[in-house]
């Protein structure tokens, strides 16, 4: 109406004053908390703590709201939260406050509502002007710290997949693998323990060196051997999350950066099988068994999938350590590989891959925690006739775990290590039978080309004959 009626300098006079005056007259103000702040990719910790906040203390009166259920290894709860343009009344020392969730709908896509990618969402707090001060410096501080505690009570652990799409996407993480499950030499896996509980504690010392506060780790060994159940062993003691980057799906480096920014701190960044995840290595050289041969096909077979990936191994590197992998703190960068011999120095060397860790073959010390864990057996007359075979054999964790394993309700602990132990026997002799074979394939190779090499020699030394000149190059 002021446009039309008062010419524009007049109208914007006018409409400065009658908004002053509204805001003399309206005792109350309001303070906005959006999800998502200026740039930043992350949603805002402090919108997720008043979620919380108000949630637990304040949803009571509120008739429209959105269920979350909350479900870990030791409570399943729901959790509630204001459906949008809800109102909530909160107290706090006598004052009242006023919450509100609201969203802003981008103006192009007013009408279009399959999709709230673009949605902003915020929530908006009302209270008297008089009281802004403590609201600023008691209330607000008060809403996040509580937010905060109950989101730690109520948290979730979670493992990450980008293997849909290019961002991640989760699935609640409840696996059985702890440190007491896992079977490996004692003084090995001390010496993990000891190394993670000191980096959970460095926060300080990391930051006196200039470090970030990061570590990575390296598994490697054969197929079966726990390089997955330690990774589950090691979130489930430290409470982390998850994150299984499939590198084979990432497009390039640029999107490799943006997962990586992605991720929250206090969690577990993890590659598998890396050797196979990225062109680092060339093609296998020397003897595999058939069943590590088959293994590794089943691997590959996921990296042809990929084609169009572009990540190269300077972007790797850059997101282990470049610039950008500073974002958020306290994290493990966990590799397993089967072939270790096969990755690039650069992408293990200390300071990347801080710690190696080796997980071999089945050895007695391993196979009494398995006996324990399976059969709840410390000691048998069988153990050392088993540890002998072990010895002599090479059989991974995971088979001797299956074999030790109970099939029906009648087998016993003895039975059960009767087994295993018929197991050893056959992969102890399948080992002499495969060993003989190539020693007589070899030695047919060896014969075959004594004797091609004696037809060149006859050979380069007839052409010899007809040209010495050529035959010298030769
Ligand atoms: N050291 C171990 N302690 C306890 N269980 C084990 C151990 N190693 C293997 N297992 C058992 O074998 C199964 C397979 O092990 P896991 O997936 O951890 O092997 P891996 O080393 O990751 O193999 P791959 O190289 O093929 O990925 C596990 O579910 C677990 O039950
Ligand atoms: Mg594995």
């Amino acid at each position: 109406i002021f446009q039309q009626w008062f010419p524009e300098e007049l109208s914007k006079h006018i409409e400065k004053y009658i908004r002053r005056l509204v805001s003399f007259m309206n005792p109350y103000i309001t303070i906005s908390f959006h999800e998502y702040q200026g740039d930043e990719y992350e949603r805002s910790k402090a919108y997720k703590a008043i979620e919380r906040y108000l949630s637990s203390n304040s949803s009571n009166g509120v008739k429209r709201l959105k269920a979350n259920v909350i479900k870990n290894s030791k409570f399943r709860s729901v959790f509630l939260s204001m459906e949008d343009y809800e109102e909530v009344i909160d107290e706090f020392q006598g004052m009242t406050i006023w919450w509100s969730s609201n969203k802003i709908i981008p103006q192009q896509r007013a009408l279009i509502t399959y999709n709230d990618g673009d949605e902003k969402r915020y929530y908006q707090l009302t209270c008297h002007r008089k009281h802004r001060d403590v609201i600023t410096k008691a209330y607000v501080p008060h809403v996040l710290d509580e937010g905060e505690a109950i989101a730690k009570k109520t948290r979730q652990r979670k493992l990450h997949t980008n293997g849909i799409g290019s961002s991640w996407s989760h699935i609640i993480f409840d696996h059985p693998s702890t440190f007491d499950t896992l079977a490996m030499h004692p003084e090995k896996k001390k010496d993990i323990l000891n190394d993670l509980m000191s980096f959970i504690k460095s926060k300080d010392y990391y930051k006196k060196v200039g470090k970030s506060w990061k570590r990575g780790y390296l598994l490697y060994g054969p197929p079966g051997t726990g390089k997955s159940s330690m990774i589950a062993a090691m979130a489930n003691l430290l409470d982390y999350d998850i994150y299984d980057l499939e590198l084979t799906s990432v497009n390039d480096n640029t999107k490799l950066k943006k997962l990586l920014i992605h991720t929250s701190s206090r969690s577990i960044i993890v590659i598998e099988d890396i050797d196979c995840s990225l062109d680092l290595t060339g093609e296998r050289k020397g003897k595999n068994t058939g069943e590590e041969e088959k293994n590794l096909v089943h691997k590959k077979e996921k990296v042809k999938k990929k084609k169009g990936s572009e990540v190269t191994l300077s972007g790797l590197l850059n997101f282990i350590d470049g610039l950008w992998s500073a974002c958020g703190s306290e994290r493990l960068i966990v590799f397993t590989t089967n072939h270790i011999e096969k990755l690039d120095p650069a992408l293990i060397r200390r300071g990347r891959m801080d710690k190696h860790i080796e997980l071999s073959f089945c050895c007695f010390e391993t196979f009494k925690v398995l006996a324990k864990n399976y059969l709840d057996i410390e000691s048998h007359d069988l153990f050392p006739s088993i540890n002998r075979l072990l010895e002599e054999t090479n059989m991974s964790p995971a088979d001797v775990a299956e074999n030790l394993m109970p099939k029906s309700a009648d087998e016993n602990a003895e039975s059960c290590l009767k087994v295993l132990i018929k197991a050893l026997e056959n992969a102890k002799e399948e080992a002499r039978l495969k060993a003989a074979e190539e020693e007589s394939s070899d030695q047919v190779l060896s014969d075959s080309g004594d004797e091609e090499s004696k037809d060149t020699d006859t050979e380069s030394s007839d052409s010899g004959d007809e040209d010495a000149s050529e035959g010298s190059e030769a």
